[in-house]
């Protein structure tokens, strides 16, 4: 039997679960000093976003009892997976379940940005009534244009074009069995697309694929939607490319920083904000629950 660190929360029905599993579970967040001291005394760690196993982490817990992070998610950003698994630590994701989750807050983003949903609840509740400021967009007969095209973004790619948007996709591997949606060069889906929204994961050595080249290349009054990760959209060439009206407004759940300290950024007047909630409804985390016990059964 295993004794589990849950540092980020969990679902309460998987945690009874374990429990019952006969795994001893103690649900506590721990800093990054507290995990170095008392990691090694755990078996699994269970992390979401919030929690980051750094290289000082698993130098101070190597050779101890620690024999796997499971991240209760899809991004292992937070993780420093290789040196993990080259120390004999095994890391594990779940990165099923929170696809319909994601590409609902997507969408819906989508719609707050078309009419101006965001910004209505913020200045209605000022005693502001600026019906004529808000004409909106329809989202039927936009063109849609997703960066990465993997188990998200498909989910998306299904609800828009339900709406009647004109979907297209570009990937770095090609994708088969989705004719009716367009694969294209980055280059054509920069220059082309009324809405962009990127589904791909943060890696440092890449960095963003959105910055001031890319912008400056789409047309005008494009709105981005980021449900993805801070880091891959530039977040000094967003705000330009906003202040200047190339972009006419941006959907963001994820940040370069989180909490975000970007303050010019989350006070924008054109910026719908979420603060990185994709993967938070009941539903999810059930699911994800799931595959945590299911992942928890392989090892132990
Ligand atoms: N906001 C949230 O709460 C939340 C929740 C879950 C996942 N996410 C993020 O969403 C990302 C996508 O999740 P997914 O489950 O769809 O992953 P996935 O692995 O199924 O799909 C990612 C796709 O992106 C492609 N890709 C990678 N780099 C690319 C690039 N530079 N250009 C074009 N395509 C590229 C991959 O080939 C892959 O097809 C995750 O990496 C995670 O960071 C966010
Ligand atoms: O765990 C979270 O809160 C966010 C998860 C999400 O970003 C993911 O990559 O799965």
């Amino acid at each position: 039997m295993a004794k589990i660190l849950v540092a980020d929360g969990m679902d309460r029905n998987a945690a009874k679960e374990l429990t019952n599993m006969g795994h001893e579970l103690v649900i506590e967040h721990l800093d990054v000093p507290e995990l170095k001291r008392e990691l090694g005394n755990y078996d699994v760690i269970i992390v979401r976003s919030a929690t980051k196993i750094r290289k000082e982490v698993i130098d101070a817990v190597a050779g101890s009892n620690l024999k796997l992070i499971i991240r209760a998610g899809v991004g292992l950003d937070n993780i420093d997976v290789s040196y993990a698994r080259e120390k004999g630590i095994a890391v594990e994701n779940t990165p099923k379940a929170s696809s319909a989750s994601v590409a609902e807050l997507t969408i819906a983003h989508m719609f707050s940005l078309a009419r101006f949903l965001y910004i209505s609840n913020v200045t209605m509740r000022d005693g502001m009534w600026y019906k004529k400021a808000y004409k909106g967009i329809e989202l039927s007969g936009k063109t849609l244009g997703l960066i990465g095209f993997g188990r998200i973004a498909i989910e998306v790619a299904k609800r828009a074009s339900v709406l009647g948007m004109k979907v297209i996709y570009t990937d770095i591997i090609t994708k088969d069995g989705y004719d009716e949606f367009s694969c294209v060069t980055k280059e054509e889906l920069i220059k082309t697309s009324d809405f962009i929204s990127l589904h791909i994961p943060f890696i440092k050595e890449v960095g963003p694929v959105l910055s001031e080249n890319e912008f400056n290349m789409m047309k005008d009054g494009v709105y981005i939607v980021n449900c993805a990760r801070g880091g891959v959209v530039d977040e000094e060439a967003l705000i330009k490319a906003l202040d200047s009206g190339k972009v006419a407004g941006a959907a963001i759940d994820v940040f370069e920083e989180e909490p975000t300290k970007n303050k010019k950024l989350f006070t924008h007047e054109k910026v719908s904000l979420t603060p990185h909630i994709g993967a938070s409804t009941k539903e999810a985390q059930a699911r994800i629950g799931l595959e945590i016990i299911d992942k928890v059964k392989e090892y132990f």
